[in-house]
């Protein structure tokens, strides 16, 4: 099964008399395990798709579907549900609580889903270790550094074993070389934890980190062709 398949989503925007189409027929299949980026330029419908993809906008036409689901029939209610339980999202910035301990970070999101404080805890222990903050886990943010809060922001995101994880821009904030660590550990939990990884990335520097990219222009996506040898359109 595919974990993520956008089937001919269209989006408009209303955009005064008339609409801007940000996305324009997209087909998109991402399995388990495989990272794609995502490059293109600055209005080419980038975030447009990882917002439909993340079902936080629905797209005017077409199918988002998450984990063999049909994500369109679904109800707010449904897809708060699904959105919890499925798909882990990172964005450039990582959004911590302030007053919140690195693990406390993490433990809030499961316990919210329901799980039990011991089973969170200790998830949230073995994640933190995972992304090299084993030490940090009793720091609060201000106490971190950009690439460890992405770190946590990264932790966070897998705490419900998603079966998608969107990423954008994780390294817009981050030097060269943590960048380009940031976006090794992206690809060893995504291979790790079996997850379709999406990145949307203007660092085309680390693109041959990933299984495929698929490039973007005016709201038209090509299809995912090797990391190394990426087909850009225009
Ligand atoms: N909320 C909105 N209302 C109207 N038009 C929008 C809205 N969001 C995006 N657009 C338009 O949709 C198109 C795609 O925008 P989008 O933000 O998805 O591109 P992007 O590739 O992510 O750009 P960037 O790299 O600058 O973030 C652009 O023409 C943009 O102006």
């Amino acid at each position: 099964m595919t974990a993520l398949n956008l089937i001919n989503v269209t989006l408009d925007y209303p955009d005064g008399e008339g609409t801007t189409t940000a996305l324009n027929s997209v087909n998109l299949t991402a399995h388990p395990g495989e990272f794609i980026s995502l490059i293109g330029p600055s209005g080419s419908g980038k975030s447009s798709l990882l917002a439909v993809a993340a079902t936080l906008i629905k797209p005017t036409s077409g199918l988002v579907m998450v984990d063999g689901v049909d994500t369109t029939a679904l109800n707010e209610k449904e897809l708060a549900v699904l959105r919890r339980d499925k798909i882990g999202i990172i964005f450039q910035q990582p959004n911590l609580l302030p007053s919140l301990t690195a693990i406390e970070q993490l433990i809030i999101t499961d316990h919210l889903r329901g799980a039990s404080l011991r089973a969170a805890k200790s998830r949230a222990g073995e994640l933190l270790e995972l992304v090299g903050l084993g030490a940090a886990a009793k720091k609060r943010p201000h106490q971190l550094s950009g690439g460890q809060r992405q770190r946590v922001n990264i932790a966070r995101a897998l705490m419900a074993q998603p079966k998608v994880l969107l990423v954008d821009e994780p390294t817009a904030a981050l030097d060269r070389e943590r960048s380009e660590s940031i976006v090794r550990l992206l690809v060893t939990v995504c291979k790790e934890f079996n997850v379709a990884t999406l990145m949307v990335t203007h660092d085309t520097e680390f693109v041959p980190l990933s299984d495929a990219v698929a490039s973007m222009l005016d709201g038209e996506l090509t299809d995912p062709a090797p990391a190394n040898q990426p087909v850009l359109l225009g």
